[in-house]
């Protein structure tokens, strides 16, 4: 059976807070979506921030709303900075993300995924062959893409969900979101979104901009990939391929109604 939608008011809500609240996002991303990620936050209404040095990461992740971390380039600098913001945003209870780009083949990085589970991520956003890397049921994709379906890591999703108390968000042609228990699907966007590199890391920052929010985090988190669905789908229909999709993404984010979602 096809898990439930969300309901598009539940999305609309969540819309709404993450403008008023205009959370500030402490992003630890990778070199290649730095400026389109913060670019994506401000359009939805929040604020990024790229602190990555260690000493200033522990320092400001306790004042951001939430963290997030991607390890897309990781390297033995950005872990040691890495490690200390979550240590400094746990002892904080601000909430922090992880994006485990192409986790699975590559010793390094899965080994950092792997120890980060352990440090009660809020949620965990990746594509269905991360997914199933990271729960230990499959390789990896290729590369930083996914040669998996959504529905397929969906188990894999439910049992991290449950491991490490995460909410976890596979996304793919539909999105799925889960406590492990209760799943919520969000179809919409277009195969266009993956001719344009880092709408999946800037959906991880939108997911922890929406982390801060009150109120379920199962829910907040499947609305920020209903936000993204949304403005990738009008985005598309606005655009002629991936060059033109950027900035019509960007408008599309910045003008989301409720009408939209619902
Ligand atoms: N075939 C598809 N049809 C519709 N939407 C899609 C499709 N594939 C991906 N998306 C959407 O594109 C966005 C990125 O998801 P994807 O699973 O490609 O992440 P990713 O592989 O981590 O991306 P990246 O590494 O480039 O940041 C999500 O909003 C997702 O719903
Ligand atoms: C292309 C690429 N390589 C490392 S990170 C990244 C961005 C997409 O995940
Ligand atoms: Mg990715």
């Amino acid at each position: 059976m096809q898990p439930d939608l969300l309901p598009g008011h539940r999305a609309a809500s969540v819309l709404n807070e993450l403008r008023n609240a205009s959370p500030l996002v402490h992003c630890m991303t990778n070199a290649v979506v730095q400026s389109f990620t913060a670019n994506v936050l401000l359009a939805i209404g929040a604020a990024p921030a790229m602190v990555i040095e260690p000493e200033e990461a522990a320092q400001f992740a306790p004042l951001a709303s939430s963290v997030l971390i991607n390890i897309g380039t990781l390297t033995a600098d950005s872990r040691r900075a890495m490690l200390a913001a979550i240590d400094a945003a746990n002892k904080a209870s601000t909430p922090w993300v992880l994006d485990p780009v192409a986790v699975g083949g590559l010793t390094f990085r899965t080994q950092f995924a792997r120890l980060a589970l352990e440090l009660q991520p809020a949620a965990i956003r990746g594509n269905a062959s991360e997914i199933l890397a990271l729960a230990g049921e499959q390789g990896g994709g290729r590369g930083v893409d996914s040669t998996d379906e959504a529905l397929c890591a969906l188990p894999a999703a439910q049992k991290l969900a449950q491991l490490s108390g995460a909410i976890v968000a596979v996304t793919g042609e539909e999105d799925y979101i889960t406590d492990g228990e209760n799943t919520w699907r969000v179809p919409g966007g277009g195969a266009l979104m993956t001719r344009v590199v880092g709408t999946g890391c800037a959906l991880s920052a939108v997911v922890a901009a929406c982390c801060s929010l009150p109120g379920s985090r199962l829910d907040s988190v499947a609305a920020a990939c209903q936000l993204m669905k949304t403005a990738g789908g009008l985005a598309i229909a606005a655009c002629r391929g991936p060059g033109s999709f950027t900035p019509a993404f960007l408008d599309a984010l910045y003008g989301l109604r409720a009408e939209d979602l619902t």
